[in-house]
Parts: C-alpha cells; structure tokens; sequence
C-alpha cells in the first residue's frame, strides 16, 4: 500500500475529530481520554481486535485512562489508507 499525499492526508482528517498530522508527516496522532482505566482497556480491547484483523497494529501508550495513539504504516514509511481506516475504527470504538 502506497503512501498517501500530504493533501490526500489532511482532507481525511477533517472527518477524523481529534487526529493530526505529525510534525513529520509520517504518521497521525491522537490522544483519547476515557473516564477510568475500565473504559480505556475496553477501547483498547477493541481497537486490537480489529488491528490484528486488519494486520495493521498501532503504537500507544497507555496510562489509567488516557490512551496516546500513532497511526503509520511501517511498510511504506508513511500515512496510508490503512492508518485512515483504523483510525475511522478508533472514532466508532471510542465513541468520540
Ligand atoms: C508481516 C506483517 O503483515 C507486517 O509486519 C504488518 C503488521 N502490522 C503492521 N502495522 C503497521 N502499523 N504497519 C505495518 O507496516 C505493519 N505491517
């Protein structure tokens, strides 16, 4: 899967509430934040579930109830449709 363009990036993020562009343009970016440790897990919970479906992991950390997440496709070195995708996941299995 091929890397997507800057412009191609951002236009898809403005359906994305919450996540941006990093500084670098390799990979976008969000932090959640849930009620208490419970509700995090469950997101993250379903988040793996999907991610391992898809063959597309993310990188976060967690601590209690906040969950820091980047979105890149390693392959390709960049942001593709794949991280777009999880991360359209991450907006329904979140509920924000
Ligand atoms: C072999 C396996 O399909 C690859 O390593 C997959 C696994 N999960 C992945 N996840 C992410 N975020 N980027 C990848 O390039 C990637 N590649």
């Amino acid at each position: 899967m091929s890397k997507l363009e800057k412009s191609t990036i951002e236009k898809a993020l403005t359906h994305l509430s919450g996540w941006a562009l990093a500084d670098d343009g390799l990979s976008i970016t969000r932090v959640y934040k849930f009620g208490d440790f419970n509700a995090a897990f469950g997101f993250m919970t379903r988040v793996a579930l999907m991610a391992d479906k898809m063959d597309h992991h993310p990188e976060w950390f967690n601590v209690y109830n906040k969950v820091e997440m980047t979105l890149t496709t390693h392959d390709a070195g960049g942001v593709t449709q794949k991280d777009i995708d999880l991360a359209t996941f991450c907006q329904t299995a979140s509920g924000q």
